[in-house]
């Protein structure tokens, strides 16, 4: 049983998040997807959905087999309850791999990392990014 963790925020879902979910399951057997807490979300604006919401919308999608939301203070503690044999990071995450292995071999956890592909726009207008949807709505309806 190969198990697979990914993470990300995952406020307002779209086809973007699901193509990165796919990509990361199809990894392994069994994909657990970490969210992360909105009081750790420091480089974007904070999430419009609570943690909770969050969760259980990623939790609803047939890729993912369990969801998990973040640990507040030390974010390999649900690392180390999980177990991974992968760790999958998004095409376009902030994080280093190399940073991220070296922090994992510190703490004895015995994992891969690897990265996601993106997912292309399908047709004109499609909105791959919760930022976009948000400045859409705020167009739209403010
Ligand atoms: C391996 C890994 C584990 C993470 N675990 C947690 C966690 O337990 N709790 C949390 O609040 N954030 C956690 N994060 C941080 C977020 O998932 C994420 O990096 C960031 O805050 C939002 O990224 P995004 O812009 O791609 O959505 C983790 C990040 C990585 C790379
Ligand atoms: N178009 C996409 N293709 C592949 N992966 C994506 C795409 N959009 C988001 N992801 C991945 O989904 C995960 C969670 O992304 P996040 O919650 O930051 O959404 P986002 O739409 O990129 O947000 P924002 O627009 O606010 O930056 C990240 O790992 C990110 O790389």
């Amino acid at each position: 049983m190969r198990r697979v963790i990914a993470q990300g925020t995952f406020d307002i879902l779209h086809p973007g998040h699901v193509h990165y979910l796919s990509d990361a399951a199809s990894l392994g057997d069994e994909l657990h997807v970490i969210i992360a807490r909105g009081e750790n979300v420091t480089h974007k604006p904070k999430p419009i959905l609570d943690d909770r919401q969050r969760r259980d919308m990623v939790a609803a999608l047939d890729v993912v087999d369990e969801a998990h939301l973040g640990h507040a203070e030390d974010i390999f503690v649900p690392i180390e309850n999980i177990d991974p044999d992968v760790i999958v990071l998004g095409y376009d995450q902030h994080h280093d791999e190399e940073g991220i292995k070296a922090a994992l071999d510190a703490r004895g956890i015995d994992c891969e990392v690897t990265r996601a592909t993106p997912r292309e726009q399908r047709h004109d207008d499609e909105l791959l990014s919760t930022g976009r949807i948000i400045d859409r709505i705020v167009e739209r309806r403010c």
